[in-house]
């Protein structure tokens, strides 16, 4: 690198650009304007070794050096039809897991294999899923947003599911070399049950989970076996600026062409309203994500503070589910009933509340839960006898029929979600006060980081209803 920032290059880069040579791509410093190095929060990432201009190539990863379905499924029976990309890439990293600081022994991936992360620890799904109970993240469990244990709750539900699968997979096939040199030490550890083994598979799962890329491969656009890893472009970190680095396949994708049959280049743009200068660190976005999805899926956040959140360079947003659901659980069979309701008509769950676009207001969503709420009065708790005439003044909502359910609906089911709001603003003062009394560990050199992390889930909790619960006072229309 010329000039700018220097830290250090990561361990195995030298051999994986070998590897990529090998397959046909030119690695030499002439071809390559990046590198990946140490990055200041983040592990590794991608940094531009010389001036780049904008929406410049900067790499085309060969497609025999793509892990997906179409290059892993030809080591393993049957693989497209038992298999989904999560599970087959999973279970291909399983087998090949690095020994400490060692090279992967996969004949075919191991320089690739051999650049992942070593370990997760810092993962929230690892404080939920991991055996080990000396993780030191089990401690930030209970300090979690209660929106975003639920969440992980989930993910583990995910990641449980594909380890089952893939174990009766591995049970239920003959596999040929060089899988068949590997398999039969792991189906012994299986039939022992080995904690080691869910803990190896759950190291793969979250490498599979934080990297992979969209990357067409299946005739619909959105087959979820659409995806895969990609050397190089896998080390870049996620930004939420307009300077990002994009996937020049992703645009190709996008047109309504049929699937193509012949394998491509994964080729990679820089970002396209800048000159990158050397030293730079070059990002992809990983989405419009909120903070609680960033959170769960890649174990780390957005920075936020409130003039971030109010120039609207992070979205704020604020789950409400678990209060939502609450209400609607205590009101006996007529909750039941107006549960199915929701859930016939789409708008059961995934109640949220956002600052962006000002004013802070709630989703459609929420206000369409909370207006069949309202709509018998708060002392009933059994289903009206003609049910399907009752709801025809919400209906009516939904169909664009009427604006409003009555006035009187409108203020009962704002003073609710103001009533929610200062709750979950009192909870989340309280869990800030919590987390700051909670001392760091020194021997952790993640703790403090993972600390803030979850003070600015609470703080966008925190400032995001206030917001909203500001609007409605002040009278906004949603
Ligand atoms: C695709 S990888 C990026 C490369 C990764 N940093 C590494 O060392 O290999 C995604 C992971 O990088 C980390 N990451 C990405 N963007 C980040 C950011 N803006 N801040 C902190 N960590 C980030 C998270 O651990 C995430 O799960």
């Amino acid at each position: 690198m010329d000039l700018g920032y220097s830290g250090q290059p990561h361990p195995h880069w030298q051999n994986l650009l070998a590897w990529l040579n090998t397959h046909g791509m030119d690695t030499s410093p002439e071809a390559m304007p990046v590198q990946a190095l140490a990055s200041p929060s983040a592990g590794y990432g991608l940094f531009a070794r010389r001036c780049i201009d904008p929406a410049a190539p900067l790499f085309s990863t060969p497609p025999s050096a793509l892990l997906n379905v179409a290059t892993l499924s030809p080591f393993y029976p049957e693989a497209r039809q038992s298999l989904t990309a999560m599970q087959l890439l999973s279970l291909h990293l399983f087998l090949y897991r690095p020994l400490g600081s060692r090279e992967s022994t996969d004949p075919t991936f191991g320089p690739y294999i051999s650049t992942l992360p070593r370990e997760f620890d810092s993962h929230p799904l690892t404080w939920l899923c991991s055996g080990r109970e000396d993780n030191p993240g089990s401690a930030f469990l209970s300090s979690l947003p209660p929106s975003v244990l639920y969440s992980l709750r989930k993910l583990v539900d995910r990641f449980n599911t594909d380890w089952r699968t893939v174990q009766r997979y591995i049970q239920d096939h003959d596999f040929a070399h060089p899988i068949s040199e590997v398999i039969g030490a792991v189906e012994k550890s299986l039939r022992s049950y080995l904690p080691a083994c869910r803990e190896d598979f759950l190291w793969a799962w979250l490498n599979v989970n934080t990297r992979c890329l969209y990357y067409r491969l299946e005739r619909s656009q959105s087959d979820k076996n659409n995806v895969t890893l990609c050397p190089i472009l896998d080390f870049a970190n996620h930004t939420t600026s307009s300077h990002h680095m994009s996937p020049q396949a992703a645009n190709a994708d996008r047109a309504a062409a049929p699937p193509r049959t012949d394998p491509r280049e994964f080729t990679v743009l820089s970002p396209s309203d800048t000159t990158t200068k050397p030293g730079d660190e070059v990002y992809l976005t990983y989405g419009a994500h909120s903070n609680k999805t960033l959170f769960v899926e890649y174990g780390f956040v957005n920075e936020i503070s409130n003039e971030i959140l109010l120039r609207g360079d992070v979205h704020g947003e604020s789950d409400v589910d678990d209060s939502i659901g609450c209400l609607f659980k205590a009101r006996g069979k007529l909750g039941t009933w107006l549960q199915e309701v929701l859930t016939r008509e789409g708008y059961w769950g995934d109640w949220t509340l956002h600052l962006q676009p000002l004013p802070a207001h709630p989703s459609y969503r929420l206000i369409t839960a909370l207006r069949l709420y309202h709509l018998f009065p708060a002392s009933a708790e059994e289903v009206p006898l003609d049910a399907d005439r009752a709801l025809l003044p919400w209906k009516a909502t939904l169909l664009g029929r009427a604006d409003r359910i009555s006035q009187e609906n409108e203020e009962a089911w704002k003073d609710t979600l103001l009533q929610i709001c200062s709750k979950l603003a009192e909870d989340a003062t309280t869990a800030i006060a919590s987390l700051d009394a909670v001392s760091a560990n020194r021997e952790i050199a993640w703790f403090s980081w993972m600390k803030k992390n979850i003070r600015m889930l609470w703080e966008e909790e925190l400032f995001v209803t206030r917001m909203v619960a500001q609007s409605i006072l002040g009278g906004e229309e949603f």
